[in-house]
């Protein structure tokens, strides 16, 4: 594990539990991408910076600013170990099975793979997608009923790249990551070299409706952002995937509350429903062009 000597721990906790995404949205960008929903809100783990009071107060500016009055964000702290950090990653994990053909695992435990088992390695760094959340399995779900031989795939906020690397695994023909987070690069990087992903081109860039148009067209979308990256974007990913024959795309990272919303802009998009895939309060779903 690299990384500082301690972590700056930074917890957003919100009056309403569905304005917890958009905290996360927030809170983000400043623990390398990495969320996790933990001590009753959203938690962080932030590089050192000069002073820990300046920041907060700097978080809670941009929080009032992003958020609702009505979500009263509430910014703590606390320092932890990067040791002891490392080690709480590594006691709580092991290989997950997340469907016949895919398992995840990080590197240091052991699966003993059947003929045509695909099996990931991803140590848990700062970038989001471990396997451990139930939004990178709602992807994977999906992705591995919807992949066909050859697809042209775009794995949108790729975060680890765990599944721009299963898309490979599962024999997608090209693959293209785009995902803005610097850090999360560096593991996503490193974890195309440990799975035989080298093929896999990374793009470090905010995806929006202008880079989807120049990265042309493509049979599959993956999109794990949150839904309200992904609802304005539902009209480039149609677009995107007008050339395909069969376009699919799929998406997570909504709430089971937010789906009604998503679907509405999904079908105004050109989009239908074929599958949903929903684990504790997440919802993912495959939706398929409509002519
Ligand atoms: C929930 S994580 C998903 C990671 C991985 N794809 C998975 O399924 O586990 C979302 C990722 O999207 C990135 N992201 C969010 N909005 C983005 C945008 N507009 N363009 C590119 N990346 C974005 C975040 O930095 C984060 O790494």
């Amino acid at each position: 594990m690299t990384g500082p000597d301690r972590w700056l721990v930074v917890t957003v906790r919100v009056a309403d539990p569905e304005l917890l995404p958009l905290a996360a949205d927030v809170l983000g960008p400043h623990g390398g991408g990495a969320v996790l929903e933990a001590e009753g809100g959203v938690v962080a783990y932030v590089v050192p910076p000069a002073d820990a009071d300046a920041f907060a107060d700097a978080l809670r500016a941009e929080l009032a600013d992003e958020l609702p009055d009505s979500a009263a964000p509430e910014v703590s702290w606390r320092w932890q170990e990067n040791e002891d950090w490392a080690l709480k990653w590594k006691q709580g994990l092991g290989p997950r099975q997340v469907t016949e053909r895919l398992v995840v695992k990080p590197t240091w435990t052991e699966w003993e793979a059947r003929p045509g088992q695909i099996v990931i390695d991803i140590d848990p760094q700062m970038a989001f997608g471990t396997g451990e959340h139930a939004t990178t399995r709602g992807c994977l779900r999906l992705l591995d009923d919807a992949l066909r031989p050859g697809d042209r795939v775009v794995d949108i906020g790729s975060g680890s790249a765990i599944l721009a690397i299963a898309a490979a695994r599962l024999g997608a023909g090209e693959v293209i990551a785009v995902e803005y987070d610097p850090d999360a690069n560096i593991n996503a990087r490193e974890n195309l070299e440990m799975n035989g992903g080298e093929s896999i081109r990374i793009i470090e860039a905010m995806a929006d409706p202008v880079l989807l148009q120049e990265l042309g067209q493509f049979d599959l979308i993956l999109a794990n952002i949150l839904s309200g990256v992904i609802r304005p974007l539902l009209p480039a990913f149609r677009a995107a995937l007008g050339g395909s024959a069969d376009g699919r795309l799929i998406v997570s990272g909504i709430l089971r509350t937010e789906s009604p919303d998503v679907i509405r802009d999904a079908v105004a998009a050109g989009f239908r429903v074929e599958r949903i895939d929903a684990e504790e309060e997440w919802w993912s779903a495959l939706l398929l062009t409509v002519a």
